[in-house]
């Protein structure tokens, strides 16, 4: 435990810490946020400070019910470790990629293996990975032609998705829908993160140690590792766009570049992890400081093995504890889900309801993998990801609105829709929980979010 108070570089860059996590200046923050607004053309809504709740979203205009609210795409995230082997998506956008028959393959191809979410396949080395398999329901032969294309199942030219195109840093791990999106998540995200030839990782061995320690812990260190690979790439951009001002010394003229390369993650609501973390049931109130020392540990040893595998001089900062452990809260405090329903559930519904002679005819074949997958055939995408405009929406009780996914959301984005018209003016609040609790449960839920709810419906329940 001593391990997690002695971290150098929180003693060295103290100051430039203490700035990146400050909030930042009112008009930077309507700047930002009215810059965010008109690129997501959601001009329904606006980013508004306040002295009781901090910032807020309001509405500009009158919504009705279930009209759509706010579309907005994440600034950062990632499908959980253990979802990687029920689904392949777009590791950038994360729409279903490759093919229903794929998709299936696949799965029931990992399952057999028992592959464990620490030894991942792609769609193009499921032929290398050693079979080490007891056949479950289906022979391999079957399963294999079903990934590899010879096996078409009936009726699913209707339910087409985008070929995977290959990580251009050639990992094997991350796949795309298109190769704008593998050429946005390279220079957002992934090439520093890649563990293959192409990446500009320090070492990827130590990359490998790196997520396998997150894949046995907490896979909220991908994520934090993707805030931090984003900010340390954005930094090299504006160097390389010539915007240090030389005539400084070189520190004084590096900071205000990260600073301004951090800026999309500054204006995120964060607390540090350890402080912020719900205590779980199982731990006594007792042994809270303990159980906090614990996670701060845990944090320490992941930062540690990510240090090793990118470590960037010139962003020192970012690699201290004090800044991982406000980044991981800041997922903890925004609570914001990846869900992308699954074309495989759509697929077998739609065979379900085919007329009688066609629904037999086709479930001639299909009936076999749809037993063969079980309850899990309809497993949809499921990760973690930050909103910036929907990290905004404060929680009530009583809600005027949620998210909420649609026929056509098929990708990662947060979509939020009115629950009752909504009045220009109002503010537009989401419930963080479960509002159907009693008003003791809900208040107990909304601590970890570190605030008493003085909602209409808690100030009338209020004992
Ligand atoms: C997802 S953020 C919401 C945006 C936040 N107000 C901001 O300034 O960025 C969640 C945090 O907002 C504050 N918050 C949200 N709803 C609240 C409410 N009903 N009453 C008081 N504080 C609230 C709490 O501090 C909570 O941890």
């Amino acid at each position: 435990m001593a391990e997690a108070a002695i971290c150098p570089i929180d003693a060295q860059f103290s100051g430039e810490i203490s700035t990146l996590l400050s909030s930042p200046p009112l008009p930077q923050v309507q700047e930002y946020f009215e810059a965010l607004v008109s690129e997501r053309q959601c001009s329904g809504i606006k980013v508004i400070p306040d002295s009781e709740h901090g910032k807020g979203v309001h509405s500009q205009f009158d919504f009705e019910e279930n009209d759509l609210v706010l579309k907005d795409r994440m600034l950062v995230g990632a499908q959980h470790s253990s979802n990687k082997i029920d689904c392949l998506v777009c590791s950038f956008c994360f729409q279903f990629i490759g093919s229903i028959e794929l998709q299936i393959g696949r799965k029931l191809y990992l399952e057999e293996l028992g592959v464990s979410p620490f030894n991942e396949c792609g769609p193009s080395d499921q032929m290398e990975c050693s079979s080490s398999s007891e056949k479950i329901n289906l022979s391999q032969d079957i399963i294999q032609s079903l990934m590899n294309g010879s096996l078409q199942l009936p009726y699913s030219e209707k339910f087409r998705l985008p070929s995977a195109v290959p990580c251009p840093g050639g990992c094997k791990e991350a796949y795309y829908c298109s190769k704008s999106c593998a050429e946005a998540d390279w220079d957002s995200f992934h090439s520093l993160l890649c563990i293959g030839r192409g990446s500009s990782a320090l070492n990827t061995e130590a990359l490998l140690k790196f997520v396998k320690h997150a894949n046995e812990t907490n896979d909220i260190f991908i994520v934090a590792a993707k805030v931090i690979s984003f900010t340390v790439l954005r930094y090299r951009k504006l160097k390389q766009q010539g915007k240090l001002d030389t005539s400084k010394s070189s520190s004084s003229c590096i900071f205000p570049l990260l600073l301004e390369a951090w800026k999309p993650v500054s204006m995120g609501f964060k607390k540090r992890w350890w402080d912020c973390i719900a205590l779980p049931e199982d731990v006594d109130s007792c042994d809270e400081s303990e159980f906090r020392m614990q996670i701060k540990d845990l944090a320490f040893e992941s930062l540690q093995l990510l240090k090793e595998a990118i470590y960037d001089s010139e962003c020192a900062p970012l690699f201290s504890l004090d800044i991982y452990g406000h980044i991981i809260g800041m997922f903890e405090l925004n609570n914001l889900d990846l869900v992308v329903a699954s074309p495989v559930e759509d697929y077998f519904l739609y065979i379900d309801d085919l007329p009688p002679s066609q629904k037999k005819e086709a479930e001639k074949i299909t009936k076999s993998f749809l037993d063969a997958l079980g309850d899990d055939y309809s497993i949809s995408c499921e990760g973690t990801a930050f909103f910036p405009l929907q990290s905004c929406m404060n929680h009530s009780c009583i809600p005027n609105a949620k998210a909420f996914k649609r026929e056509e959301d098929r990708d990662g984005q947060a979509i939020i829709v009115a629950l009752r018209p909504i009045l220009k003016g109002e503010e537009i609040t989401i419930s963080y929980i479960d509002e159907d609790l009693t008003y003791e449960e809900r208040q107990e839920l909304l601590a970890d979010y570190g605030f008493t709810c003085k909602c209409p419906k808690c100030i009338e329940e209020r004992p």
